[in-house]
Order: structure tokens, then C-alpha cells, then sequence
């Protein structure tokens, strides 16, 4: 049986500011940072190791993945980063606040662009396809991975690459794998492990700094998922 442990990044400011966020790289609040330590010692309480950890190119995910292995005692473990891990793009909703554009355009409009499988919300126009590939950590990437807005499918199609090619390896080969996401770039993973169908993905949401524990049979499919609360149970 294999363990893998995800966990989505603390409060970043603009959740608490409740605004649509994706590629944007907006840091962790005070609170962000508490959760991130707090699952770090819940981890440390129940004696989780680890060998191999990954995260985002998003200083969110980057900032609670140091924290998490600072608790652990552990910021020696090698940390892959990858952009594959980001969160789903929101295109030319980033940076605009979840309740304003909601009384702008709908509850069910905001929904749809919020949690729908496959229609994306309005993209950005060209320019931003510049402005990504003039930033390093996004050079080497093809222009047509250069995303100006992404629905959860393409998330999830530019997700599972890194899961073919690196976490389900790594994995198999006996690595305890610790993976330091996003909302998003976590139900990509899921749908995939457990199946879950394209409407019921729309429900599924993930909470800041929680701990998810997946146990896996020898082929990788799910025997158990579970959340560990900060008491140590399994939820
Ligand atoms: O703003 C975002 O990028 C994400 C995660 O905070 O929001 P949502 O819950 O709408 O997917």
C-alpha cells in the first residue's frame, strides 16, 4: 500500500480578499501561514516522512510547502517544482472580487465560471501570452501552453502529464510523496484517482491547509481518502 499526501496551500490574500486568483502569485495572509505551520506539526504529531516533495511555481504553494517541511524538521528534502502544479488559469477574472462580479453577472454565471468541468471563463487577450513567456519560470513552456484562461478540463489535461510522468513513478518506486498544490490543480488529481464523474467534480472543494491522505494499491487506485483535522483524525 502507498501514501500520498496533498495538501492545498494556507490563505493567500486574496482569498481573503475574495478575489478570483489563478496565476496571479499573490503570497499567504498571517492566518496562511499559521495553517501552513499547523499542518506541518500535524504531519510531524503523526509520523508522516516523507522522501520526495513537489509544488507549484506559485509563491502560495511554494511559501506553505517551506513551512509544512519547517515544522517536519525535514527543509532538506528535495521540493520539484513545476508549473504543471498551478492553479487553474481564470483568464480575465483575475484579480476582480468574487461578490462584485457575482452581482454583476449572476450567482449562476459565477458558478458556472467558478466550477464548471469544461466552459472556461472569458480569456485575456494576447498580450498576456507575452507577458507569461517573458517570465522565467514559464520560458521553456510552448507558446500553446501559455494559457489566457483554462477551464478544470484543461487544467486537468496540462495536470496529468506531471502525474504520468513524475508523481506515479515516483510513487511506484517507493517514495513518500508530499504534493503542495492548489484548489484546482488538487481536483485534477482527484477526478482522476477516484473516477469522479464531470458533474459531481463541480461539488467537490478542497479546504486551505488540510491535510489529504490518499492510500493507494499497488496499480495506484484509491483504498482510502481521508483529511486529517487538526486533532489527528481521519475525516
Ligand atoms: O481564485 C482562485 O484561483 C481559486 C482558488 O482560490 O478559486 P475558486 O474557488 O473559484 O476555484
Amino acid at each position: 500500500m502507498y501514501k500520498l499526501v496533498m495538501l492545498r496551500h494556507g490563505e493567500s490574500t486574496w482569498n481573503q480578499q475574495n478575489r478570483f486568483t489563478g496565476w496571479t502569485d499573490v503570497d499567504l495572509t498571517e492566518q496562511g501561514i499559521r495553517e501552513a505551520r499547523a499542518a506541518g506539526r500535524l504531519l510531524k504529531e503523526l509520523g508522516y516522512g516523507f522522501d520526495l516533495t513537489y509544488t507549484s511555481v506559485l509563491k502560495r504553494a511554494v511559501r506553505t510547502l517551506w513551512l509544512t517541511l519547517d515544522e517536519l524538521d525535514a527543509m532538506w528534502l528535495p521540493v520539484v517544482h513545476t508549473w504543471r502544479l498551478n492553479e487553474r488559469h481564470y483568464g480575465a477574472l483575475q484579480g476582480l472580487n468574487k461578490a462584485e462580479t457575482a452581482a454583476k453577472y449572476g450567482d449562476e454565471q459565477v458558478h458556472i465560471w467558478r466550477r464548471s468541468y469544461d466552459i472556461p471563463p472569458p480569456p485575456l487577450d494576447e498580450s498576456h501570452r507575452r507577458e507569461l513567456a517573458a517570465d522565467p519560470r514559464y520560458a521553456r513552456l510552448k507558446p500553446e501552453e501559455l494559457p489566457l484562461t483554462e477551464c478544470l478540463k484543461d487544467t486537468i489535461a496540462r495536470v496529468l502529464p506531471f502525474w504520468h510522468e513524475s508523481l506515479a513513478p515516483a510513487i511506484k518506486a517507493g517514495k513518500r510523496t508530499l504534493v503542495v498544490s492548489h484548489g484546482n490543480s488538487m481536483r485534477a488529481i482527484m477526478k482522476y484517482l477516484e473516477n469522479i464523474s464531470d458533474q459531481d467534480i463541480t461539488g467537490l472543494n478542497i479546504p486551505n491547509g488540510i491535510p489529504l491522505v490518499y492510500e493507494l494499491d499497488a496499480d495506484l487506485k484509491p483504498l482510502q481518502r481521508y483529511y486529517l483535522d487538526a486533532a489527528g483524525n481521519k475525516v
